[in-house]
């Protein structure tokens, strides 16, 4: 019976201070996601499998927490938001006359190995902004990403940006088969420069797409990247992609926001929804991203809907992490004010408790022990 006493592996309970802390950190991020003028959804925590299914392309089918029904539907506990959101949006919202701009807080849950000592349930929030293909979109979403971030005190972060219709543009032109095009899509992302030299000379590529190919894990850093992008190839929709981040680029200059906007065309998500821009957000202190993001202009068609849309999550719990680490302090730091009283003193107390509850205190009553 010792199990009853602590949490299964991959879920830990929050309290006192740091759960003060989540609380305000909550409270911050909303704000950001309120004053850009998007409305808050909830969806419910566990839907029908179908909703997170292969072809949707959220994580893989094995990692998510499946139950049954009473009458035999297989259910999911939400792995993603993006689907919910998007089924909902689907079912109440008209994203083809005016964009959607929502906003969302809750448990995600990833059945994701024990090896890898990761939470299995997170706390995400996060923003989808639906019926909109605009760069001025993508632009919004990155600037509220640097927003929502300095409002928690974090100075030192960067929001690398990639774009997987560069990369999905090539694969199209060279034409490998889907094995070597996964391949090729690990290899990559792991920076493995001498992987992808070997298979490019394997898959016999034309020179041009195989100086590319393994250009590609060299392909990040500052915006003088994009026009490294640009020169390595004449693919005119990798063009295209790449003239869509110079735009966002501007307009996240207007927003002031640039220096923290690095690029990295090597970026690949585990997500298969992505087909824009996608991005993530880093700082030291945490390995793991605090916030990630990207265009899912396909998604909606799944929901009988079809709308170009947008959006991000940040991870709450790296981003308490970080700021831990990084010694930044995210409370205003308000202890309870304890008052103690005797049986005599209990009427007395309870009204000067009460007019500093009014005075907007927090105020905590506690009994004076006999004898002391
Ligand atoms: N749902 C994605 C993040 C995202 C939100 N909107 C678009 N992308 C994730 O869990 O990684």
């Amino acid at each position: 019976m010792q199990r009853i006493f602590h949490t299964p592996e991959g879920v830990r309970d929050i309290y006192g201070r740091e759960c003060r802390q989540k609380h305000e950190l909550k409270r911050r991020i909303r704000s950001v996601f309120q004053k850009y003028g998007y409305e808050e959804i909830e969806t419910p925590t566990f839907e029908y499998f179908e909703v997170f299914s292969q072809e949707v392309g959220t994580v893989p089918s094995r990692e998510l927490y499946k139950f049954f029904d009473r009458d035999g539907n297989t259910l999911v506990l939400r792995p993603d938001f993006t689907p919910s959101v998007s089924r909902a949006c689907a079912s109440y919202f008209s994203p083809d006359q005016e964009p959607v701009t929502l906003f969302y807080t809750g448990q995600t849950f990833i059945n994701s190995s024990s090896y890898q000592g990761r939470l299995k349930e997170i706390t995400q929030m996060g923003v989808e902004r639906i019926g909109d293909d605009s760069p001025e979109a993508d632009a919004e979403l990155l600037a509220m990403t640097v927003e929502a971030l300095l409002s928690c005190g974090l100075r030192e972060f960067q929001v690398s940006v990639g774009q997987v219709d560069y990369f999905k543009s090539l694969l199209k032109e060279a034409g490998l088969e889907k094995e070597a095009e996964e391949h090729l899509r690990a290899l990559i992302s792991e920076k493995n420069y001498f992987g992808v030299e070997e298979l490019v000379e394997e898959q016999k590529l034309c020179p041009q797409l195989a100086a590319v190919f393994q250009e590609l894990p060299h392909l990040f850093g500052s915006v003088e990247v994009l026009k490294k992008a640009r020169s390595l190839t004449d693919n005119q929709s990798a063009v295209r992609a790449v003239e869509r981040l110079e735009r966002i680029y501007e307009l996240l200059k207007v927003y002031g926001y640039e220096k923290y906007i690095c690029f990295d065309f090597g970026m690949v998500s585990r997500i298969q929804y992505y087909t824009g821009i996608i991005f993530q957000a880093y700082t030291y202190g945490t390995g793991e991203p605090l916030v990630k993001g990207g265009r899912y202009n396909e998604l909606l068609k799944h929901f009988g809907a079809p709308a170009a849309s947008v959006g991000f999550v940040i991870m709450a719990d790296s981003l308490l992490t970080a700021l831990s680490r990084q010694k930044i302090e995210i409370l205003p730091d308000e202890e309870p004010y304890v008052l103690t009283y005797t049986e005599e003193t209990l009427e007395e107390t309870l009204v000067k408790a009460q007019r500093l509850r009014k005075e907007g205190r927090s105020v905590s009553l506690r009994k004076k022990k006999e004898g002391l």
